[in-house]
């Protein structure tokens, strides 16, 4: 998991091929296609059967699909702004390697076929729930709320955190509480997650014209933010174990990764440096990535050992 997209460094883009792909933020999107998997296995008792992995694997190319296409939209939205900041002046769209018509026709392209895949294979509740993801990102998020509120990543994270509800809604056609505490999860997580990121970044947000949080209300108002968040978040992750969803596997990986986050962002708030920002960002994407892998192997593991 460790990036190199989200430093000054360029991923070689060599490739037409390359370009386009590095417009779907591969890596973003594979975290989320993950948590959209684990919602598919925790809304089955037990491995999928039969058909179910059709099922499966159709919506997980489709949720894929769709989450790229509304990557793609963002950069083509977001072109101007990515030239002027570093971390995001590679891309194909800020450099003017693509044309805007090149990005919307993929975009479309993405969004058409993924779209389809989950109507036909899947279910309309399905196609219609990532759909409105994908407006909720690629429309509310980047074009209303990001230029707008410092509390854009708050609102627009909701979208990010639908992945478990749509795996859900492909298995058993319908939204579940046990989806939706997963969604609670993630959208928690959303904001210590990227303002350790915009923490370090400040300068680039503030070249942008972006009103992130440390460029509005500063880094030490911030610092608190993700501390009274990393703690509400562990309180959340207890959830699924106290409903009575997830085993002591859950439980015993949730508080570790719980307190460690907390740490990072306790260590940040009483002696911040880039680097430690640099390193709570990081350990974020580990903390979700290991947290929906512990509910996964507890929901295989649990019923064999209880
Ligand atoms: C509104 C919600 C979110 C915002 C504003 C946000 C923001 C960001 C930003 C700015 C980056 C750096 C990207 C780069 O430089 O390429 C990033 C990286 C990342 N984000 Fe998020 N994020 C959000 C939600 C999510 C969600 C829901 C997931 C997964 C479930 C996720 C997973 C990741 C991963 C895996 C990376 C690392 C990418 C890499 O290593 O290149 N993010 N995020
Ligand atoms: C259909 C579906 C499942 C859609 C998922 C939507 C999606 C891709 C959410 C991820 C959020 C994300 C990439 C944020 C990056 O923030 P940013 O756009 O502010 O970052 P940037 O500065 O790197 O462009």
């Amino acid at each position: 998991m460790s990036s190199t997209s989200t430093s000054a460094a360029a991923p070689v883009t060599s490739s037409r091929w390359q370009q386009y792909y590095q417009l779907t933020k591969p890596r973003v999107v594979q975290l989320i296609v993950f948590c959209a998997v684990i919602g598919m296995a925790l809304a089955v008792p037990g491995l999928p059967e039969g058909r179910e992995w059709l099922t499966a694997l159709a919506a997980t190319a489709g949720i894929w699909l769709v989450a790229g296409a509304a990557a793609a939209f963002n950069c083509l939205i977001e072109q101007q702004i990515d030239a002027k900041m570093k971390r995001t002046a590679w891309r194909a769209t800020a450099k003017g390697e693509l044309s805007r018509a090149q990005t919307l026709t993929f975009s479309a392209l993405l969004c058409a076929v993924g779209s389809a895949m989950l109507w036909f294979w899947v279910n309309p509740l399905t196609m219609w729930l990532t759909f409105a993801t994908f407006v909720g990102y690629a429309v509310i998020y980047t074009v209303i709320l990001k230029p707008m509120t410092p509390q854009n990543i708050v609102i627009g994270g909701a979208s990010g955190a639908m992945p478990p509800v749509l795996g859900w809604a492909a298995m058993r056609g319908d939204v579940g509480s046990e989806a939706m505490l997963m969604c609670l999860i993630i959208f928690l997580w959303t904001p210590p997650h990227f303002w350790a990121l915009a923490l370090y970044r400040t300068e680039d947000y503030r070249k942008a014209g972006l009103p992130m949080l440390p460029v509005t209300h500063g880094g030490e108002f911030t610092r608190l933010q993700i501390v009274l968040y990393t703690w509400i978040l562990l309180a959340a992750t207890l959830l699924p174990f106290l409903t009575g969803m997830s085993g002591w596997i859950y439980l015993v990986a949730a508080i570790v990764l719980g307190l460690r986050f907390c740490h990072y962002a306790w260590r940040l708030w009483k002696q911040y440096s880039d680097q430690l920002a640099r390193q709570t960002f990081l350990f974020s994407i580990w903390h979700l990535s290991l947290l929906f892998a512990a509910l996964l192997v507890d929901h295989y593991v649990q019923p064999w050992i209880s």
